[in-house]
C-alpha cells in the first residue's frame, strides 16, 4: 500500500501504533479538530483508519517515521501507541533521529516506569521532552474520553495539556487528565491503577463464586445482584460491565457465557510491576498481589491437574443460611475489600511519590480516575476529598467517609472469610484485605517473635519497647547478656 507524500507539517500532532488503542486515540483527536498523523509498522492498519474513519476529520496517512515527523507541525508532537519494550525503544530511537530539541514524544503504552526514566534522561541531552503516560479507558474510552496521567516536564504539559483535556473524559466539568509529576510519575500511577483494577476484579470475581458455588445461584440471579449493587457504594464501571458479561448468552450452546469461557486469565504485566514496586517501597498490597497471583494460579494447567485428583470430598461445602442475608453479607465484604484495594495502591503512590520526589497530589489522581478509565468508581469522589482534607493522609482508612464504612462492613467481612475458608471455596483478595485490615490495626503484632528470631540467628538486633536504641542478645551465652548495639 502507498500513501501521497504528506503536506509537510500539516498534522497537529502524530500517532505511532495504530492498532486498538491508537486507532481509537487518533479518532478521538480528528474528532475535536486535530489533524492527525498515523504511523504503522503494518501500512494496512493506517489505511484502515483512513478508510473507516476519514469522514471524522483530518487524518495524515505517513508510510515510514521520518515522513510522519515531517508532517509534524513544529513543535512536533507525536504519541507513541505500540508494545512496551523493545517495540517501544526502537520507535523512540527513530523518533529521536528525526527529531528537534522542544519536539515532544509522549509513551502511551503501559511502559515500566524505570524504562520511561531512562529514556527521559538519555533524552533530555537531546532537548527532546519525553512524557510517559498512562492511558486508561480501553478501545472505547480512547475514543469517547479516556483518563490520561502524563508524566514529564511541566513545560511540556503546558504544550499538550490543552489538547489532551480536550478529548479526556469529563466529570462535573472537570477534564481526567493532569500533570502528575516528572519523568517516570505518570507510568508509575498508571501501573499501580492496573494494580487495583486487577484487585478490583479478582474481588468481584471472588464475590461471584461464593454467590455460584456457595449459594447454589443460577447466573442471571446472581446478574441481578449485580445491577442491584450498582445502587450502592459499589456503583462502578466494573460492576457494569460485570452485570452485563453475567447476562450474556452463549450463542453457539445457549448457555451463560461465564460457563463456556476458559477460566485461564491472562495478564501483560502491569500487575506485577505494582507488586514488585510495592515490595522495593515497602508497602503491603496483598489485594493486588493475590489478585495476581489468583490469575498465575488460574494458568497453572499441571498443578491444578494434580491437586484436582486428589480424593477429597465434598470439593465445595454449599453455604447454608438466609440467601438475601449472605448476599448482602458478600456485599459487604466486597465493599470493605475493595476500600482496602484502593488503600493498598494510594499507600504505594504515596510512598513512591516521596522516594522519587514525584510531588503527586493523591487528590488529583483520585479526580481523574472518576471517569474514562477501568477503576471509575463512585467512590473516589471520597477518595478525592479525603486528600482535600489531609493531604498527607497515612491512610485512607484514617478517614471517616472509609472507616465508617469499614466498621459497619467488618461482621460480614469476617463472617464472609470464614465460610469462603468452611466451603472450600477461595476467596484470596477477600481474605488478604482483611488480614491486611486486622495487622494495620492490631496494637501488638507477631513480628516481635520474627525480629527475636532474625536477632537469634543473624545478630540483626532490634529496638526495644521500653528505651530508644538497637540491641542484641548473645544468645549463645549462658547466661544470655543483651548489648546495646547503638
Ligand atoms: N488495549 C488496552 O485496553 C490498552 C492498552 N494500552 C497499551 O497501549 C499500547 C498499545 O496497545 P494496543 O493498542 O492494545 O495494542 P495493539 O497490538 O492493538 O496495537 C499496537 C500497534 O502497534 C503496531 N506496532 C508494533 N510495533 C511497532 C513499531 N515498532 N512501530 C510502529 N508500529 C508498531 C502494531 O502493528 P502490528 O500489529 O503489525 O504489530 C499495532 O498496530 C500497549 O503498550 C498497551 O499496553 C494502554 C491502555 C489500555
Ligand atoms: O491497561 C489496560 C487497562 O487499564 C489494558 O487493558 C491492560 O492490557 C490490562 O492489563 P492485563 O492485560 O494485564 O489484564
Amino acid at each position: 500500500m502507498t500513501f501521497q507524500t504528506p503536506e509537510p507539517a500539516s498534522a497537529d500532532i502524530g500517532i505511532v501504533g495504530i492498532g486498538v488503542m491508537g486507532t481509537s486515540l487518533a479518532r478521538n483527536l480528528a474528532r475535536h479538530g486535530h489533524a492527525v498523523a498515523a504511523y504503522d509498522l503494518s501500512d494496512e492498519h493506517v489505511a484502515k483508519l483512513v478508510t473507516n474513519y476519514g469522514h471524522e476529520g483530518t487524518f495524515v496517512p505517513t508510510a515510514t517515521l521520518p515522513e510522519f515527523v515531517a508532517a509534524l507541525r513544529s513543535p512536533r508532537v507525536a504519541i507513541i501507541l505500540v508494545p512496551a519494550g523493545n517495540p517501544t525503544d526502537s520507535t523512540v530511537a527513530s523518533l529521536e533521529e528525526a527529531m528537534e530539541p522542544g519536539d515532544i514524544i509522549i509513551d502511551s503504552g503501559n511502559t515500566l516506569f524505570t524504562d520511561t526514566q531512562e529514556r527521559a534522561a538519555a533524552l533530555a541531552e537531546t532537548g527532546i521532552h519525553f512524557v510517559g503516560m498512562g492511558i486508561s479507558g480501553g478501545e472505547e474510552g480512547a475514543l469517547t474520553g479516556p483518563s490520561m496521567m502524563p508524566g514529564g516536564s511541566r513545560e511540556s504539559y503546558e504544550r499538550i495539556g490543552p489538547m489532551l483535556e480536550s478529548i479526556a473524559a469529563q466529570v462535573d466539568g472537570e477534564p481526567c487528565c493532569t500533570h502528575i509529576g516528572p519523568d517516570g510519575a505518570g507510568h508509575f500511577v498508571k501501573t499501580v491503577h492496573n494494580g487495583i483494577e486487577y484487585a478490583d476484579m479478582q474481588l468481584i470475581a471472588e464475590a461471584y463464586d461464593l454467590m455460584r458455588r456457595g449459594l447454589g445461584m443460577e447466573v442471571l440471579e446472581i446478574r441481578d445482584v449485580f445491577a442491584s449493587w450498582k445502587e450502592t457504594e459499589l456503583d462502578s464501571y466494573l460492576i457494569d460491565i460485570t452485570t452485563d458479561i453475567l447476562g450474556h448468552t452463549d450463542a453457539e450452546t445457549g448457555r451463560p457465557f461465564v460457563d463456556i469461557i476458559s477460566d485461564r486469565a491472562a495478564q501483560k504485566g502491569t500487575g506485577a510491576w505494582t507488586v514488585k514496586a510495592a515490595l522495593d517501597v515497602g508497602i503491603p498490597v496483598p489485594a493486588i498481589a493475590e489478585a495476581t497471583f489468583a490469575r498465575s494460579l488460574s494458568g497453572a494447567e499441571a498443578e491444578r491437574g494434580v491437586i484436582s485428583q486428589l480424593d477429597v470430598d465434598p470439593h465445595v461445602e454449599p453455604i447454608t443460611g438466609d440467601r438475601a442475608e449472605l448476599v448482602d453479607a458478600i456485599r459487604d465484604a466486597l465493599l470493605a475489600s475493595k476500600i482496602s484495594a484502593y488503600a493498598q495502591g494510594f499507600d504505594e503512590i504515596q510512598q513512591a511519590s516521596i522516594d522519587e520526589q514525584w510531588h503527586i497530589d493523591n487528590a488529583a489522581l483520585a479526580r481523574i480516575w472518576r471517569g474514562g478509565c477501568i477503576i471509575r468508581a463512585g467512590f473516589l469522589n471520597y477518595i478525592s476529598d479525603a486528600y482535600i482534607a489531609h493531604p498527607d493522609l497515612p491512610s485512607l482508612l484514617g478517614d471517616s467517609w472509609f472507616s465508617e464504612r469499614i466498621a459497619r462492613c467488618l461482621p460480614a467481612w469476617r463472617g464472609v472469610v470464614a465460610l469462603s475458608a468452611t466451603s472450600g471455596i477461595p476467596a484470596p483478595a477477600f481474605g488478604s484485605s482483611l488480614a491486611w485490615y486486622d495487622g494495620l490495626r492490631s496494637e501488638r503484632l507477631p513480628t516481635a517473635l520474627v525480629q527475636s528470631q532474625r536477632d537469634y540467628f543473624g545478630s540483626h538486633t532490634y529496638g526495644r519497647v521500653d528505651k530508644p536504641g538497637r540491641f542484641h542478645t548473645r544468645w549463645e551465652l549462658d547466661p544470655r547478656v543483651e548489648e546495646q548495639w547503638d
